[in-house]
């Protein structure tokens, strides 16, 4: 029999009072798999993760980790699971080597402390109380106490929040290295760049429902190019372009045209051009970035 996917969430909902959080989400989390689960501020994402982790029992629906339910075996699965934690709840005058050091003495095989020293370049301030350390020192603190019981699946919130560029590119490695050693890996961010370039699988969502899922590769193929560059004869009327293409010329005989730029798009463009009698020297297309996905979802769920 095939192992069950990491974690699976099926038609959730969560509650508080009267007010839905979130409200029929489904997805599923392979081992070996990174998910990014985005969303503005007030999403459900927290929620989601929350019931994922077994701190929050589902109100309806049904969520499974490694093939448990999180909240009523929460304890059987809270050695195979690391979380990020917040920093709040930890003694001030506590290290970053004794945290770690605690961490690893209630794992069965735990990692190598010296091996995520060196990984999250923990080393500066191994004996630093944690009052003193810097936003980012407790990011990447965090993530060592997540990691250090070698777990099967991995919650990061905001992982590189407040990181310098290089701790998020090692917390990007990192996480490459949990993917290829088969952890699964679900992950919420701000960081749109972030998600692209880690996650195999992205779920956004919006006051509680889910409005897109997909590789980013997916998303961001969805309908069409981002923008295309035109090159063409100087002053053509632009306020003309066929509906729902906005275009700006800029400089002089050089045209940025936006909007629903699928194949029809492109070709409305091109035949505007013609009956314009223009002379097109010049076209370049730029791939919509998964910012531009999140962005039109997300204002299309405000308007
Ligand atoms: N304990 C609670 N009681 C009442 N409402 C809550 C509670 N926790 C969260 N909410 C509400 O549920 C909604 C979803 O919150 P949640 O924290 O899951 O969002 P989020 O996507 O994680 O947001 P952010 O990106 O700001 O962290 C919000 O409108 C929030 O105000």
């Amino acid at each position: 029999m095939s192992a069950p996917p990491a974690i699976t969430v099926e038609d959730l909902t969560v509650r508080y009072g009267d007010r839905v959080a979130v409200d029929g989400v489904s997805f599923r989390l392979r081992r070996g798999e990174v998910l990014a689960l985005l969303g503005p501020n007030g999403a459900g994402k927290t929620s989601i993760v929350e019931v994922c982790e077994g701190y929050r029992r589902a109100g309806g629906g049904t969520v499974e980790v490694l093939g448990l339910d999180p909240f009523a075996d929460h304890d059987r699965l809270t050695p195979r699971m690391g979380i990020m934690l917040q920093s709040g709840g930890v003694h001030p005058r506590v290290s970053a080597a004794d945290m770690l050091e605690l961490f690893a003495s209630f794992a069965a095989h735990p990692l190598e402390v010296d091996l995520l020293v060196d990984r999250l370049d923990l080393g500066g301030f191994l004996h630093t109380p944690f009052i003193r350390l810097s936003g980012g020192e407790r990011q990447r603190l965090a993530m060592a106490l997540a990691l250090v019981g070698r777990p099967e699946v991995v919650f990061l919130d905001e992982p590189t929040a407040g990181m310098d560029p290089r701790g998020r590119y090692r917390t990007w490695e990192l996480v490459d290295e949990l993917r290829s050693c088969g952890v699964a890996v679900l992950l919420t961010t701000h960081l749109l760049d972030e998600a692209e370039r880690l996650a195999d699988q992205v779920v956004i969502i919006d006051r509680g429902r889910l409005l897109a899922a997909g590789s980013p590769e997916a998303l961001t193929g969805m309908g069409g190019v981002g923008r295309l560059t035109l090159t063409a004869t100087p002053g053509l009327p632009v306020a003309a372009m066929p509906a729902g293409l906005v275009a700006a010329e800029e400089p002089a005989g050089t045209y940025l045209v936006e909007g629903a730029l699928d194949t029809a798009g492109l070709a409305a463009v091109l035949t505007w051009c013609l009956a314009e009698g223009a002379t097109v020297t010049g076209l370049r297309t730029e791939s919509r970035t998964l910012e531009d996905v999140f962005l039109e979802l997300t204002a299309r769920e405000a308007a």
